[in-house]
């Protein structure tokens, strides 16, 4: 296989997916050498039946507003891959969602899914529905008819999806009770329940602790520790609030946090106390991130990201692209020690070589993000067992998936100089159990 040509194949059949075509790029150049010590992953055409999804589903979904008038949106799910467990993926409800940006998630999401160690597959979905400004019965309306067509395509052997940008526990809920509507059934259709109906204990606090263990990870392959370092944090949602909750538990500072207006800069630190008034800001109030620097009187930066603030850890927790060239370079002159991902694709391609030319600590998101979606896993398996785990038990267990993680980066991305190259060994982990799942399963 040669990466450069099978990339330009891709590129030019499907020639308006920018976000899918980087995703795969980043991991076709990073598993070649693999791929070619494998001469029956090419005589099996494996890696043009990997980069291709399984199936697009695309539907109208039709709603009608507190005004009375009717709206129409477009709602997908990517079903990428299942070789190695049903497809699973979460559904991202922003005005930006396409094709092209749900292609390059559920791609990223199989080779997360992979790597989590649990036998899930990978896909992703959504619509080009917003939830800001709609009041909870707009939303309920929305959900109800996303899932009208939904239902058709997903099961709890089949497709189970969950949370991403602008889907959290009020839309997962609503999306559940239409489900169960639909068919007559109580089953595990969904993760990310609400605690009442089959969630998982840690689920929503999962993304953003997994990112912070796997932080501590990495900091300790240079005997560094995560006490007393500055953070800067991007967005203001799930990730990014969990992730400030395990940085503020281990003794870290994180300094800002943003939305799509802009940045707060808080140089006292987000303390519990700070962090609990985004939570309600966020998850109650539904308002914007320029409330906090009114209500403490810090730094408020409108229509800027916080990368060229200077602090010890950069995690990008908002959403794909949002660290560019110029934005890297910044934080290595700024100091940064390490780089770790909580959104999925946040770095560019050309941020990625300053980081890793720099050598500083950088990971993909779909090793340092992947909490999320094992302790999905982990709901998925206390649905079937009709158990509830305790916080402590599905905490180690999110623990040692997110060590075992870090250990598989380590061995497959680990350079001639020591350096660990996570985002090759990333992909590389992730990319040889689903090949090795669809060589044993035949040309299908
Ligand atoms: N929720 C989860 O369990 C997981 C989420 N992720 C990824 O983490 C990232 C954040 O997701 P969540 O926190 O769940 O979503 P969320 O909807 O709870 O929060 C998203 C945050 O990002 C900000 N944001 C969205 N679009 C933006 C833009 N264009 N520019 C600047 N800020 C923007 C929003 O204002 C908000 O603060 C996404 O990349 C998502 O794919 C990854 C793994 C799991
Ligand atoms: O929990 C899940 O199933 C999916 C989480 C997700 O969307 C992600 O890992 O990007």
């Amino acid at each position: 296989m040669k990466a450069v040509e099978v990339v330009e194949k891709l590129r030019s059949r499907f020639p308006n997916e920018p976000e899918y075509i980087q995703a795969v790029s980043q991991v076709l150049a990073t598993i070649e050498e693999e791929y070619n010590k494998h001469p029956e992953f090419e005589k099996s055409n494996l890696i043009e039946r990997l980069c291709i999804p399984d199936r697009l589903i695309e539907f109208r979904v039709t709603w009608v507003d507190d005004k009375g008038n009717v709206q129409t949106n477009m709602g997908y799910r990517i079903q990428h891959n299942n070789v190695i467990g049903p497809y699973k993926g979460g559904l991202r409800f922003h005005r930006s969602v396409n094709l092209s940006i749900l292609k390059f998630l559920a791609f990223e999401q199989t080779f997360k899914n992979s790597l989590t160690t649990l036998p899930m597959g990978g896909a992703k979905g959504g619509s080009d529905f917003s939830p800001r400004g709609k009041s909870n019965a707009e939303v309920m309306r929305f959900c109800q008819a996303f899932m009208n067509e939904l239902y058709r395509h997903i099961g709890p052997d089949e497709d189970v999806p969950a949370g991403d940008i602008g889907v959290g526990g009020r839309e997962v809920g609503y999306l559940f009770g239409q489900y169960k509507k639909l068919t007559h059934q109580f089953v595990g259709i969904l993760t990310g329940k609400g605690q009442e109906f089959g969630g998982s204990l840690i689920r929503p606090e999962a993304t953003g602790y997994g990112n912070v263990y796997f932080l501590e990870n990495m900091l300790k392959t240079r005997n560094i520790d995560l006490k007393g370092k500055t953070v800067l944090v991007s967005g203001a949602g799930n990730v990014a609030q969990y992730t400030i909750e395990k940085l503020l538990q281990l003794g870290a500072k994180p300094l800002t946090c943003s939305d799509s207006d802009g940045y707060i800069y808080d140089p006292d630190g987000i303390d519990e106390e700070k962090l609990a008034y985004i939570m309600e800001l966020k998850n109650v109030e539904r308002g914007r991130i320029r409330e906090y620097a009114e209500k403490y009187g810090v730094k408020y930066v409108e229509g800027a990201k916080p990368w060229f603030e200077k602090a010890d850890i950069a995690t990008p927790c908002a959403t794909q692209n949002e660290i560019n060239e110029e934005a890297a370079k910044a934080l290595v002159a700024n100091g940064v020690i390490a780089v770790t991902e909580g959104a999925n694709m946040p770095t560019t391609p050309e941020a990625t070589k300053v980081f890793q030319d720099a050598k500083i600590l950088y990971c993909p998101g779909k090793a340092s993000n992947a909490g999320g979606v094992a302790v999905s896993g982990l709901e998925m398996s206390q649905n079937s067992e009709r158990l509830k785990w305790s916080r402590e038990e599905v905490d180690n267990k999110l623990r040692n998936i997110m060590d075992d993680i870090h250990a598989n980066c380590v061995k497959y991305g680990t350079e001639a100089d020591g350096y660990i190259n996570y985002v090759k060994g990333a992909n590389v982990a992730g990319f040889l159990k689903v090949a090795k799942a669809m060589m044993a399963q035949g040309i299908v």
